[in-house]
């Protein structure tokens, strides 16, 4: 499970996220992470991954403490997949996965990850047709598509992506949450995943945590942290959740209240 306690996070002086605490998330839960431009996702996922220092507070895997370990063992079991896309370096797509899975390993024996399983992980992501192709020739969803590969290749215990399905196309979008799912539920993964996407969270994710101003807005089911309160108040849009003609919940936006800042 993935304890956040007290967590206080800060740029120089200016605290964006002033005391985070949230429910231990548990192994095999796919978990939204929302709020508002601004409100701290991305610097809440730096700071879970060891990027960014923290003020105060603890963040605890499985009970292990995050913050007493090194780079090199909690790259083991903590992967990260920032907002920009990967680096477009002259590597083929297959080489660059296998360095992928190379990189978090400690041993070389840890290291063998065969060819045979990256090819099957881009089959499931539906690029194993890109497999000799370089990075850098590659469209920007093609490479947020190698950039999750890069990422499930590894195996974490903790994955967290910021905005993975931001460059990819709706069949896409559907495809990478389903398979999340999966992954995460068969190998027993914690994945917070940042989305903008509230249909895409109520429909997919097992669990979400809202947030603004790096304070906690809701945590829970996506049904009792999506509501019309909520996003009033997190994003100042009024709306209806509803659901559609085959019982899943889905927003209706009715309106928007002044910019929420
Ligand atoms: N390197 C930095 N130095 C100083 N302030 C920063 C830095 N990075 C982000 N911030 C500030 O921290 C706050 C939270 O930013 P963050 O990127 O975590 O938000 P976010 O919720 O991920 O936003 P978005 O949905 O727009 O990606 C913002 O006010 C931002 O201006």
């Amino acid at each position: 499970m993935l304890e956040v306690n007290q967590l206080q996070v800060a740029y120089r002086k200016q605290a964006i996220i002033p005391d985070l605490t949230l429910q231990p998330l548990q192994q095999g839960q796919l978990v939204s992470l929302l709020g508002p431009n601004g409100s701290g996702k991305s610097t809440l996922l730096k700071a879970l991954a060891g990027l960014l220092p923290l003020k105060h507070g603890s963040v605890r895997l499985n009970g292990q403490n995050l913050n007493k370990i090194s780079f090199e063992q909690r790259a083991q079991h903590v992967v990260y997949l920032p907002q920009s896309l990967p680096a477009s370096v002259h590597l083929r797509v297959l080489e660059s996965v296998l360095v992928a899975a190379r990189a978090s390993a400690l041993s070389a024996d840890a290291g063998q990850v065969h060819l045979d399983q990256v090819m099957m992980l881009l089959q499931r992501l539906g690029i194993e047709h890109l497999s000799m192709h370089y990075l850098d020739q590659l469209s920007g969803g093609q490479k947020q598509l190698v950039g999750l590969a890069q990422a499930l290749i590894r195996r974490p215990r903790l994955l967290l992506l910021d905005e993975p399905l931001s460059a990819l196309d709706l069949n896409y979008q559907f495809h990478v949450m389903d398979l999340l799912r999966q992954e995460t539920h068969e190998h027993g993964l914690i994945t917070l995943i940042v989305l903008h996407d509230l249909n895409v969270a109520l429909r997919h994710s097992d669990y979400a945590v809202m947030i603004k101003g790096g304070t906690l807005l809701g945590e829970g089911t996506p049904a009792t942290v999506i509501t019309p309160a909520a996003l009033a108040d997190g994003y100042g849009v009024e709306t209806r959740i509803e659901p559609c003609s085959r019982g899943m919940l889905q927003v209706l936006i009715d309106g928007l209240q002044a910019p929420v800042r």
